[in-house]
């Protein structure tokens, strides 16, 4: 029997993928989504506490995503009136999307009125105003949760720490911020509290940051109890959780992740006599970024002798912008040379006119030639979000494979729509005749 010598994703030849739809493609695997956002929530119904796991959309926001999020119970985190209308197209039910936002427009926060959604994390004061006129505007109570910033530093890069006191995201602390907007907040009569929210970064790999959100979140609690007679129904921890990208990265199985928070939200609740909280949690990256490949093709070689070898595709920075925004490490094959020894280490170079611009440095891989298929692995969180038009490439194609069979769900962006919003200059007369 012949061996293939091609990489299989989620029960499907990758080469034949990349051949059907052309490259880069974004392929994910649906069931793998499944599986992660059923661990999150059997975890929880196995502690037997009240729960909700809101999927963050930033990760990979489409309609087809959000079609899957529904179907397994997940609520919805949204970050923008665009998530929001994304979740609308996807008919998600509002009652279960919550709107984040450091900066969020009238526009946005009426927006979130109108569709009448689970509730706001109210981030900072503009905001607290304008959710109070609005609630006049709209006759209408609101939910909202206090988000506050614990002042832990958790370890990750620097630009994906959000839980720590110099931070743009929530209400501090320590400076006592967070009390002060809980107080304007309580004394509306149309804005209810549901509760408090703590995000304290993302691909977070250790428990302690979380644990430790956990406690300075409830002796606050404990002082707007006695002070305020404030009680939080719901208690939103965030997301943040690790995943692997490559063989350096030891995340826990998302249980433990949330078998920590609980056993430490019960606890610190028990021994402050605080009723236990609705727990809530915010993952985006631990549900979809391990559930996904990005597949491209190899172009040019540029060998450097003694110094290094520059393999090229065609997609980088545009597609997957982590690399050159964190420094982000992938692993990646060549999807049609899996049975091949690895006899060289090359880099891998994106196309875009950027020195920054590079994939992978140092990949062990086969001999190499254009036209070969590379597929890097996890890059189902942040990829095709943060897609960009960068030197106007078009954005890729998305793919989801479910039960053997391959689903088209995010079309590739053609020429057309790259200039779909260009209008011509009307070159004005005392312009013209200058460089005939
Ligand atoms: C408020 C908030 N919630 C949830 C997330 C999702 O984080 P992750 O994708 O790391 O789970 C983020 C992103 O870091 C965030 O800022
Ligand atoms: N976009 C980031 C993390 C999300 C930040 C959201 N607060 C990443 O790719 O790792």
């Amino acid at each position: 029997m012949e061996i293939s010598n091609h990489l299989m994703f989620a029960g499907m030849d990758a080469v034949e993928l990349a051949k059907k739809y052309g490259t880069p493609l974004y392929v994910y695997d649906v069931n793998k989504i499944r599986e992660n956002a059923r661990s999150f929530i059997d975890a929880f119904q196995k502690w037997g506490v009240p729960f909700q796991v809101a999927y963050a959309s930033k990760a990979f926001s489409s309609i087809a995503m959000l079609q899957v999020a529904r179907q397994e119970g997940l609520s919805l985190d949204v970050v923008s009136e665009g998530e929001l209308y994304t979740a609308m197209k996807a008919d998600f039910p509002a009652e279960r999307i919550h709107l984040h936002g450091n900066n969020k427009s009238y526009d946005e926060l009426n927006m979130a009125f109108e569709y009448q959604i689970g509730c706001i994390v109210v981030d900072n004061f503009y905001e607290i105003d304008m959710i109070s006129h609005l609630t006049r505007k709209h006759g209408q109570k609101v939910k909202v949760l206090l988000r506050i910033t614990p002042g832990i530093e958790a370890h990750t890069h620097d630009y994906i720490l959000t839980g720590q006191e110099d931070s743009k995201f929530g209400f501090d602390l320590l400076s006592g911020q967070a009390e002060q907007a809980l107080r304007q907040l309580i004394d509306e009569n149309d804005i209810d509290v549901i509760g408090v929210h703590s995000h304290i970064g993302s691909q977070i790999f250790e428990t302690a940051g979380f644990v430790k959100a956990v406690q300075k979140i409830f002796e606050e609690l404990e002082k707007w109890r006695d002070r305020y007679h404030f009680t939080a129904s719901v208690v939103n921890l965030g997301g943040g959780f690790g995943i692997k990208y490559t063989e350096e990265d030891d995340p826990k199985p998302l249980d433990q992740y949330v078998g920590a928070l609980v056993s430490e939200v019960k606890h610190q609740a028990g021994k402050r006599n605080l009723p236990l909280p609705e727990i809530w949690i915010e993952p985006g990256r631990s549900i979809v970024g391990d559930a996904a490949i990005s597949l491209y093709t190899i172009g040019s070689t540029k060998n450097i002798p003694g110094l290094r070898k520059y393999v090229s595709v065609d997609g980088g920075m545009n597609d997957n912008l982590r690399p050159a925004l964190y420094q982000a490490k992938y692993h990646a094959v060549v999807a049609n040379r899996m049975n091949e020894p690895k006899t060289e280490t090359v880099s891998i170079a994106g196309k875009c006119c950027e020195s920054g611009d590079m994939l992978i440095w140092d990949l062990d891989v086969p001999t190499v030639q254009s036209g070969d298929i590379l597929a890097v692995f996890s890059t189902g969180a942040y990829g095709y979000s943060m897609a960009n038009h960068y030197n106007r490439f078009p954005k890729s194609a998305v793919v989801f494979i479910e039960d053997g069979k391959d689903h088209l769900v995010v079309q590739r962006e053609t020429y057309k729509d790259l200039v779909k919003n260009d209008l011509p200059y009307q070159i004005p007369q005392t312009s013209c005749n200058v460089h005939k």
